[in-house]
């Protein structure tokens, strides 16, 4: 497995935020985690990243429980790719220098090699012609794409997506699906991807796992989860607003 989570509580605040979290992920699949506003996807990935420690139960990554101390913790992160929704590029950096900065940061591999990476990592995401631009002369989707280039640059063998659609039009939100699933297939990686983009993301997910009302409502294929009959899972399939699931996080609007 390439992560697995058992008996998972995790607070923020002192507030319960997910109970009794049981998860396993099999190497070299992409997962959909999916549930709505405010309901802890985040959340739970930052227990996996160890940012945020478990209040009771266990999280392993690649068979390891994620350590609590610093430099271990640095060590399993370098093995995470992270691709966070602001992109996190830095602007006065190029394209190519941004993805060199991972390789630059944790190797000490020479320059020539740290360049010929790059440019392979940009290859990857179909950017090499966009080496030399800063992050003000790209698409919303083309930067999107350098930071996924720089999320593989030390080759991680788990990739974690938090929302990696938002503020993406419908074709550059395509590029990034096909990218995801394409990287996974043929880097041999497993993914996690954090979104409520259920529509856009199933297709290239092996399992759709969803959170509501602080646990697991649903785990199972993405054809299951379309044919399922749970008016939790339903409710969020179809976006209803009136359910099971307290939509909170969400205004209401009261029809007139
Ligand atoms: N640092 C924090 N301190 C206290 N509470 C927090 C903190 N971060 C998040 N929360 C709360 O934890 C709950 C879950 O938040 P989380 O961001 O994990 O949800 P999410 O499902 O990822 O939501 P979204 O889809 O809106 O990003 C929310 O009620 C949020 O207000």
């Amino acid at each position: 497995m390439a992560v697995r989570v058992a008996g998972l509580r995790l607070e923020r605040g002192g507030r319960v935020i997910l109970r009794d979290i049981d998860l396993s992920v099999p190497q070299g699949s992409v997962t959909a985690i999916l549930g709505p506003s405010g309901c802890g996807k985040s959340t739970l990935l930052s227990a996996v990243t160890g940012e945020l420690s478990p209040a009771a139960g266990t999280v392993e990554v690649f068979g390891q429980p994620v350590p609590q101390r610093r430099r271990e913790l640095l060590e399993l992160r370098k093995r995470i790719g992270v691709l966070l929704q602001g992109n996190g590029l830095l602007t006065d950096l190029t394209a190519a220098e941004n993805v060199a900065l991972p390789l630059r940061t944790h190797t000490d591999l020479p320059p020539a090699v740290v360049r010929q990476l790059v440019e392979m990592k940009l290859h990857a995401v179909g950017l090499r012609a966009a080496a030399d631009l800063y992050p003000r002369e790209l698409s919303g989707g083309m930067a999107r794409r350098v930071a996924l280039a720089r999320a593989i640059a030390l080759d991680p063998p788990l990739m974690i997506y938090d929302e990696p659609l938002t503020g993406l039009d419908p074709i550059a939100s395509g590029v990034i699906m096909s990218l995801i699933s394409r990287l996974n297939r043929t880097l041999g990686l497993t993914s996690l991807i954090v979104t409520h983009h259920v529509h856009e993301t199933l297709p290239i997910a092996d399992r759709a796992v969803v959170i509501a009302n602080g646990g697991i409502v649903f785990d199972g294929t993405p054809a299951e989860l379309q044919a399922g009959a749970d008016p939790l899972v339903r409710q969020f399939l179809d976006g209803q607003p009136d359910g099971p699931i307290p939509f909170d996080a969400a205004p209401r609007t009261e029809a007139a």
